[in-house]
């Protein structure tokens, strides 16, 4: 069978956008909807894509020539939906590690204009190693600031060079957090007073958050899609239709980035904060406490847990009666997003694994469950169950054992070390349950306070791991639910 890039030839489009992150969110969210602008509109611009770390799948991808095929399957306004297309927008992709010199140039292309990046929650730091002479710098926001200088010195500060940044990554003001990064190694760096003023005043650093479920390479179905697409394609990425792209930022950058006239949901907004903390706390929370619940349950995608009487009433619950009632936003705009999330989980043809998503559980739960936890006990003055009874879950997940096999956990190295101990040492008694959950609670790197000081929360926490443990979490899910 002929490969993809053999029986579609790519258009040309002047490069406009450079991407750091090659991942499937990317792929399926903002090059999907470069694709569709060039489709709708004049925007006529290509993607170069850069890869942030050393190890990647830039190489794969171009082999393809930087092609793929994008399947968005779900229910859209009710009806079943199944789209495919040949995304064409990466003009080239970069690996900094061995093209330095390539990734340095793309700044001095004057039709360059936004930057978009999605590093995960890990990617927007800052590395105080990093210098401006190392080819590359180690963290994406050093490289950013080595690639934004050679712009400026490049086009000698002409303030109608400057970009524009759109980060993707699941964090809080994430655009803020980028350019004060990027302020600070220009400052370390002396880079110069000039620079630290075009790079406020010709650039714009947006906040931004975005929503799509992208479960990735569609593995099970590979066999009956390259039957339907007629050639090879190893960059296959599957998501649902929905999308949005709330951004913080100036209208004036409609006209150049034209997401509504080619009918997208991108909204540019003052303040994205309660789209946010709507998403965060209701759709990811949902995510993070089903995780653990669900996977010790004996489930293994989001459908099949939300779909399962008790594991589904659990989620439900926990977002009506316990998330919902701690945002200040009007619960009839919550409960219809809550439905529409729940609709989402249904997706009948997606399989997004709980093991997926379980990927550094313990800072997931702290930044979309714990708020919630907070919250509601601040508000109520009681503990939520529910989302008490995810904790505990959480702590007998890291465990590491499901039915006697072996849990493929991934986290820091030392949240895994900390379970390590903290299940070694357990000795089968209450105290030293008791024990387990106070160390855990105590872990102030995660969680930035100790948690063993908010009121009734250890006991809880003790009580509920203590029932998953005796009695196995279909039994407790059984109790907890009725
Ligand atoms: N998949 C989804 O449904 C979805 C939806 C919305 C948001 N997101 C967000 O997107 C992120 C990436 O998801 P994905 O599905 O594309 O994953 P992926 O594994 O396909 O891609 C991860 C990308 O992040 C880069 N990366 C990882 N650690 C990094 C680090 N320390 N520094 C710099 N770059 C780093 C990798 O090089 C790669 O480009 C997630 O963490 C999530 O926050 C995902
Ligand atoms: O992508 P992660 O690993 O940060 O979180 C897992 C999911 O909660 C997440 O991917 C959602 O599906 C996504 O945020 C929906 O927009």
């Amino acid at each position: 069978m002929k490969r993809i890039h053999e029986v579609y030839q790519k258009k040309n489009y002047p490069e406009k956008i450079l991407q750091i992150g090659e991942g499937n969110f990317l792929r399926a969210f903002v090059d999907w909807m470069v694709y569709k602008m060039n489709q709708e509109t004049d925007f006529n611009g290509s993607v170069v894509v850069v890869q942030p770390l050393k190890e990647g799948i830039i190489e794969k991808l171009e082999q393809q020539n930087g092609l793929y095929t994008l399947y968005l399957n779900g229910i859209k306004n009710g009806e079943v939906a199944s789209e495919h297309a040949i995304i064409d927008v990466i003009s080239r992709t970069i690996n900094p590690y061995v093209q330095f010199d390539a990734y340095l140039q793309t700044a001095e292309n004057p039709e360059l204009r936004f930057v978009v990046s999605n590093t995960t929650e890990a990617g927007i730091v800052f590395d105080e190693g990093d210098q401006l002479e190392d080819r590359p710098q180690n963290s994406f926001p050093a490289k950013l600031t080595a690639l934004l200088y050679h712009r400026y010195k490049t086009f000698n500060g002409d303030p109608t060079k400057g970009l524009i940044f759109i980060p993707c990554e699941l964090i809080d003001k994430n655009g803020e957090k980028l350019k004060e990064i990027m302020l600070r190694h220009a400052g370390l760096w002396e880079l110069g007073e000039g620079f630290v003023t075009w790079m406020d005043t010709a650039n714009t650093f947006c906040n931004s958050l975005v929503d799509r479920i992208v479960p990735g390479y569609p593995k099970e179905k590979m066999q009956e899609i390259r039957e339907e697409l007629g050639y090879e394609d190893d960059m296959v990425v599957e998501g649902e239709p929905f999308h949005l792209w709330v951004i913080e930022g100036p209208q004036r950058i409609k006209e150049e980035f034209p997401a509504d006239r080619a009918g997208l949901n991108v909204l540019f907004v003052e303040d994205l904060s309660p789209y946010r903390t709507r998403k965060v706390r209701i759709l990811n929370g949902a995510h993070t406490c089903m995780v653990p619940v669900a996977y010790l349950y004996g489930k293994d995608t989001v459908r099949e847990a939300i779909e399962d009487p008790l594991v589904g009433k659990f989620v439900k619950d926990t977002i009506f009666n316990e998330i919902i009632p701690t945002l200040e936003l009007s619960r009839e705009e919550l409960v219809n997003f809550a439905n529409a999330v729940l609709d989402r989980f249904r997706n009948p043809f997606i399989k997004h694994y709980l093991m997926s998503i379980s990927l550094n559980s313990m800072s997931k739960f702290k930044t979309r469950v714990l708020p919630s936890i907070l919250q509601y006990q601040e508000s109520k003055k009681l503990l939520p169950n529910r989302l008490v009874f995810s904790l505990a879950a959480l702590i007998g997940f890291y465990r590491g054992d499901r039915d006697g096999i072996k849990i493929d956990l991934k986290d820091d190295a030392d949240i895994l070390e900390l379970y390590r101990d903290v299940w070694a040492a357990y000795d089968g008694t209450r105290l030293g349950l008791e024990m387990l959950v106070e160390q855990v609670l105590a872990y102030d790197k995660v969680w930035k306070v100790n948690l063993n000081e908010v009121e009734g929360l250890h006991k809880q926490v003790t009580d509920y791991l203590a029932l998953i443990l005796e009695k196995g979490m279909q039994e407790a899910v059984k109790e907890l639910v009725s």
